[in-house]
């Protein structure tokens, strides 16, 4: 039997909440284990905020978005905060074990808490897809669903209006959520960050379909960096850890595009729409495995490790292997997509 702090934190994703149920229904059916849920991430555990996780807190939730426990982007070692701080806040607790489910930077946090000896276990999220050591991470099966679905509208009227449509999702420093929803929605052209495409080409794979009477369609990742730019686009200045706020490239190129093709041209940024609403069925299951398998890592003791999904298994690795560097998308991935561009 163990007291078991969980955590959600970074930006929110569809299944944070099928994570949490799957936890607390485990270990309370396995070991009659008791859980508290820190409130806004790190947040709640620098301020000792929390709530009470028992059997009915979390019936019925693995279909709901967000995360009922609510998040942040707290650093725990940034000011206000520090490893001594975190130990004392979790002993005065009784907390024996923390559950953090989070994305790179929630885990760069939980590593560096886990080498000072705090028991903890990762669980990776993010609708990025970006994280490494897992194959998959849940959030973004639902999100390509959600842009997926938008694209298809953008097609119908910029059909009717013979028009170039771009759609600019989210994904950070990787394409995943872009190459996977441009691939479904047939684009003409999927750009993102691993790729620096030039001006001249993105014009001609818009020009192509043109001419053979299609209304071209254009896949943006919010973190993709045409040949001519010197960085990424971000117009919303740094996060709280110096990094851009990405969103606006589709509205960049949208002008640019228009003027050398004469083809008249709309951007549309999806932003916060894909994170939201209920997680897919696919993305349930894997949230559901992964708190499974989570509470079977804290009772085989096996701090500092994080579940994983490798092919239809899920594993652990030590955070490490999964801080090691971002997984983007790979040269072949993107060749086989760009057979069909223009
Ligand atoms: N390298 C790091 N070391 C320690 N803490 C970090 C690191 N990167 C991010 N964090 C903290 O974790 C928070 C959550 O990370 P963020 O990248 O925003 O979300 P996610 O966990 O979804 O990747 C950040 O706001 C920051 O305070
Ligand atoms: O919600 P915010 O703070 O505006 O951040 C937006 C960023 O969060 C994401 O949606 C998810 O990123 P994380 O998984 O790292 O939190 C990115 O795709 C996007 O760039
Ligand atoms: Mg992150």
């Amino acid at each position: 039997m163990a007291h078991i702090g969980i955590l959600t934190s970074g930006g929110d994703c569809p299944g944070l909440n099928a994570v949490i149920r799957a936890c607390v229904l485990c270990g309370i059916r396995r070991s009659d284990d008791t859980f508290i849920g820190f409130v806004d991430g790190w947040r709640g555990v620098l301020d000792r905020n929390t709530i009470d996780l028992d059997w009915m807190s979390v019936r019925g939730i693995s279909k709901l978005g967000g995360t009922i426990l609510g998040t942040s982007r707290t650093n725990p070692l940034g000011e206000g905060g520090g490893i001594e701080h975190v130990r004392t806040n979790l002993k005065a607790l009784g907390v024996d074990v923390l559950i953090a489910i989070g994305g790179e930077g929630t885990l760069a946090a939980a590593k560096i808490l886990s080498d000072a000896g705090i028991p903890i276990i990762g669980v990776p999220k993010t609708v990025d897809n970006d994280l490494s050591a897992t194959d998959y991470t849940f959030g973004f099966d639902t999100a390509v669903e959600i842009a997926t679905e938008a694209i298809d509208r953008l097609k119908t009227t910029g059909e009717s209006h013979h028009r170039c449509m771009i759609a600019e999702v989210m994904g950070r420093n990787a394409g995943w959520i872009a190459l996977h929803a441009g691939m479904a929605t047939s684009a003409h052209a999927i750009l993102i960050p691993e790729q620096r495409s030039n001006l001249a080409e993105i014009c001609e794979w818009v020009q192509k379909p043109f001419r053979r009477g299609r209304a071209p369609l254009i896949v943006v990742a919010e973190g993709f960096i045409s040949e001519e730019m010197a960085q990424p686009h971000y117009a919303r200045g740094l996060d709280a850890f110096n990094r851009p706020r990405f969103g606006g490239i589709g509205e960049r190129l949208a002008p640019i595009i228009e003027e050398r093709t004469g083809i008249e041209t709309r951007a549309t940024t999806l932003g916060h729409i894909q994170r939201g609403g209920v997680p897919s069925a696919s993305d349930r299951v894997l949230a559901t495995r992964l708190g499974i398998a989570a509470v079977g890592a804290v009772h085989d003791r096996d701090w500092g490790s994080m579940v994983a999904v490798r092919a239809t298994d899920i594993v652990r690795v030590n955070l490490a292997e999964a801080l090691d560097s971002l997984k983007t998308v790979p040269q072949q991935r993107y060749d086989e997509a760009a057979i069909l561009f223009g």
